[in-house]
């Protein structure tokens, strides 16, 4: 289990140039290594602070074509759907870089937009499972999950991380790789989310996490508070938390700041 890192910035400017610097020297990394670069997006603020990999020298420099994207969470809803978290990745982020179309793995179409939560889970998973037959996701160890090279994610105020959240029973599977909520707290209440070992086998979890209304959550999460999903984060080889200052301002004894 790797222990939790973190980095305080004093601006959310100033974190997205960091992650930017870090997601590309690990898409170096991988697609060095295997050819290909595994990447898990979350919904939320995280999306808008990937700008600086669309500028020099991030947006000629990486290997794009290599890049395989799939979400951690998803709203249970059409692709064009307001809430839909491809839709705010693929506008904000995935139409303006030359990803293959075939390397973007979004939730079924035709069951998200029925609002099929159950069903559109078990089709997420079967495709998980289809990339790992394909050898495009590789998996950890001898456990058969998935692994991911790496997953950014994001927290809510409540600790809840992708569509897991504090009291409610998704967090306790280990079987599944893929599971569903028809009761959200955030809205929309129908989501689909990897499970807890599915996001801890991945081999870099970054969490990004800004603003003061999650500084309760962040030090409870950092001094893994029971009951706060995000606390039970952990990763194969890294993970990073990248917070701003307010952020990070419940946290004792951390003054450290980039
Ligand atoms: O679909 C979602 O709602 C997200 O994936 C969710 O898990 C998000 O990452 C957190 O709620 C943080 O969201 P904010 O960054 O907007 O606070």
């Amino acid at each position: 289990m790797a222990p939790a890192k973190k980095i305080v910035f004093k601006t959310k400017h100033e974190l997205a140039v960091e992650l930017a610097k870090y997601t590309a020297n690990l898409s170096s990394k991988f697609c060095k290594e295997r050819g290909i670069f595994t990447v898990v997006l979350s919904g939320g603020d995280l999306i808008s602070w990937l700008w600086k990999l669309l500028e020099p020298p991030y947006a000629d420099s990486i290997e794009w074509s290599k890049w395989h994207i799939f979400w951690v969470d998803e709203r249970v809803c059409g692709w064009d759907d307001a809430d839909s978290n491809y839709k705010l990745a693929y506008d904000g982020f995935l139409s303006k870089v030359p990803i293959p179309a075939e390397n973007i793995y979004a939730i079924d179409k035709g069951l998200g937009a029925e609002g099929n939560a159950e069903l559109a889970a078990e089709r997420y998973e079967e495709c998980l499972k289809e990339k790992v037959n394909k050898n495009i996701i590789r998996t950890y160890k001898s456990s058969g999950f998935p692994q991911f090279d790496l997953q950014l994610l994001g927290m809510g105020p409540d600790g809840h991380m992708a569509s897991l959240f504090p009291g409610h029973d998704q967090i306790n599977e280990k079987v599944k790789w893929v599971t569903f909520i028809t009761d959200s707290p955030k809205p929309p209440p129908k989501r689909i989310t990897f499970t807890l070992p599915v996001i801890n086998c991945a081999s870099y979890n970054v969490m990004a996490v800004c603003d003061k209304e999650q500084a309760h959550s962040v030090a409870a999460a950092l001094t893994h508070t029971k009951d706060v999903p995000a606390g039970r984060l952990t990763a194969d080889v890294e993970v990073v938390w990248f917070l701003d200052q307010a952020a990070a301002s419940k946290l004792k004894g951390w003054c450290s700041v980039l």
